[in-house]
């Protein structure tokens, strides 16, 4: 490593400065060597207890669904009382998120991931004995706010005490546990839908035991030695790491990590922290990057796939609702088992090409999930009864022709017959606004009654396209779960320096959670106005477009240290692919980079 001499000039790491730590690039240092020999067993300690955040995320998003089925039931809520249950929590956690980063800053990793942890605790407790609809609401209020602590901790956390070469494996081990999480909760809803009464008393309150577990857990766990020596405190900085790092040689990286943290505070400017970030170009473009990262993530509509995966299901010919549920938890599952395969792949093919890939794939599967919805419509069942009973006079259900426009109404559903595998005797009735399972009227108003040959279609059509859209389902799960899935966390937990990774990962965490609530409220009425392949096709454009925003902007970061990173963003931004790790950067006082070419052309 040269060294540039002179007050106007320091030197900062560079990507070509250290040898990326991993096999493929060449034989590693002595430091990576103590680092690989001693197996940071502790970490892995480490990783897991953090992850349990990432569990909690996934087990809160996901239980809600099969909860709701049971409790519109036994609280006899109205839509807007079951929008409100949902949407409040991803409201709360978009908010929280944002305060997080403040909070991470001025407490530390671990105050943060013990209050998440204690939140999530109370939460589940006040919804497990929730006496009315009032007090739930309240508790997925509470379970919001740690949701979103949680979710921009986790990976932050994970990511500082992890060692380099391992870095985004660990990260994404905390997306496999939000996944984890969503799956567990979807066999909870199965088992205890079978309770007549209660059940969602488990189901939601169950969330308590992972919480108790990290919050007690985290008692005994340490705080991250980068924060640790942002505030000054070095010793304690220095025994972490000798024993995060199993007993291998760190004096490196503890001064690797105390000049960062020096240079950082000799250019520190004033103003706060995200005006700071704004102002100086290579964080501004990170947190460009880590935003856009997350913002795809969510319009490549994943909430969207999972939450319909049912109706999907559905479509495919599953009448009973239980199945539906059963069938949904596969899909969880097959999210899961993909994400697993993105851990194995992050360290081997790279956070950029994994991305790239993952999004191309999804942007096509989409389109095969559109062309299914897209040829069911074009065989969509006529309505061929149009009963004349006076309670129907007011309703719009009476006034559909097609099974298609009929379901797109959130107020009817296709009461239909079977002659072999074709539709016949259909209408289009009101549906039981308090269990959407059933008809308001007709022969459907028990439901679908195979033995008097009567379906009931609420959502969806028969089809026999279902194998498309199927098929489209398990495609878009496997390219967007290694990829899209964790990326976008991963990343954004390494690419700000110290001093803005809080501000970062809170301002990437909220884009993520608001992002979440827009596509998920906006669902419907875009499937409204655009039907279902024109919604899913709308979703494979703006992947697509993700494509383009990654290819130009998204730097590769394996086996760098985090104080490496920062100057992958000193080039330009849409300019900084892979080519960026061969080019020397040198920090000038004043914050900017050149290139060590340039500086040596001056001398
Ligand atoms: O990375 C996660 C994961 O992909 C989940 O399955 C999804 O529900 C979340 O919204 C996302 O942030």
């Amino acid at each position: 490593m040269e060294t540039v001499s002179g007050d106007k000039r320091r030197l900062i790491r560079t990507p070509s400065d250290v040898q990326p730590i991993n096999q493929e690039h060449g034989p590693p240092t002595d430091d990576v060597r103590s680092v690989q020999r001693g197996m940071p067993c502790f970490v892995y300690i480490l990783t897991g207890f953090s992850a349990l955040g990432g569990f909690l995320f996934g087990y809160d998003t996901g239980v809600v669904s099969g909860a709701m089925l049971l409790l519109k039931k036994e609280m006899n809520l109205s839509s807007l009382w079951q929008e409100l249950l949902v949407s409040v929590t991803v409201g709360a956690a978009a908010l929280s998120a944002l305060a997080g980063g403040y909070l991470n800053g001025m407490f530390g990793r671990r105050i943060c991931i013990l209050l998440a942890s204690f939140i999530f605790c109370a939460g589940g407790i006040i919804l497990g004995v929730a006496p009315n609809k009032e007090v739930l609401l309240f508790g997925r209020l509470i379970v919001g706010l740690g949701l979103g602590v949680a979710s921009m901790t986790s990976p932050v956390y994970i990511a500082e005490v992890a060692p380099p070469h391992l870095r985004g494996q660990l990260v994404t081990i905390n997306t496999l546990f939000i996944t984890g999480g969503q799956f567990i909760a979807s066999v909870v809803d199965g088992v205890f839908s079978y309770l007549q009464h209660d059940g969602w008393r488990y189901m939601l309150g169950l969330s308590a035991v992972p919480a108790a577990l990290q919050f007690f857990g985290f008692l005994f766990l340490p705080e991250s030695p980068r924060w640790l020596l942002q505030k000054g405190e070095t010793e304690k900085a220095r025994r972490v790491l000798g024993q995060i790092r199993a007993g291998g040689n760190v004096e490196e990286e503890y001064e690797s990590i105390r000049s960062g943290i020096e240079e950082e505070r000799n250019d520190a400017g004033g103003g706060s922290v995200l005006w700071r970030m704004l102002t100086y170009a290579p964080v501004r473009r990170a947190l460009i990057v880590g935003c856009g990262l997350q913002m795809f993530q969510q319009l490549s509509g994943i909430n969207t796939v999972m939450y319909y995966s049912a109706t999907i299901l559905q479509m495919s010919g599953v009448q009973d609702d239980r199945t539906a549920i059963w069938l949904a938890s596969a899909t969880a599952f097959t999210n899961f088992l993909f994400t697993l395969l993105g851990v194995w792949l992050v360290e081997r093919v790279g956070r950029r090409k994994l991305t790239l890939g993952s999004i191309l794939g999804t942007a096509a599967s989409l389109m095969v999930l559109a062309a299914g919805f897209l040829l069911s419509a074009q065989a969509s069942p006529p309505v061929t009864f149009h009963p004349s009973d006076p309670s129907l006079h007011n309703s719009s259900c009476n006034t559909y022709g097609f099974c298609e426009s009929c379901m797109l109404d959130p107020g009817c559903g296709f009461c239909y017959g079977k002659n072999g595998t074709s539709v016949v005797e259909s209408s289009c009735l009101p549906v039981n606004a308090a269990n959407t399972e059933s008809a308001a009227m007709g022969r459907c108003s028990n439901g679908t009654q195979e033995s008097t040959g009567a379906f009931w279609a609420y959502n969806f059509c028969p089809t026999s396209y279902s194998w498309i859209v199927l098929m489209g389902l398990i495609l878009y799960l496997a390219f967007f779960a290694p990829g899209m899935g964790p990326m976008p966390w991963t990343v954004n937990s390494e690419i700000y320096p110290l001093w803005a990774r809080s501000t970062g990962n809170a301002c990437s965490a909220g884009v993520n959670w608001i992002c979440n609530v827009l596509v998920s409220l906006t669902f419907l009425h875009v499937a409204q106005y655009l039907t279902y392949y024109g919604a899913f096709f709308l979703y494979s454009g703006l992947a697509l477009l993700g494509f383009v925003f990654v290819m130009g902007c998204l730097p590769e970061t394996k086996g760098l240290r985090l104080e490496e990173i920062e100057s992958l963003f000193a080039k330009r931004l849409c300019t900084c692919g892979e080519g960026s790790q061969g080019v020397h950067y040198i920090r000038v006082k004043g914050g900017n980079y050149r290139s060590d070419e340039d500086v040596s052309d001056e001398e």
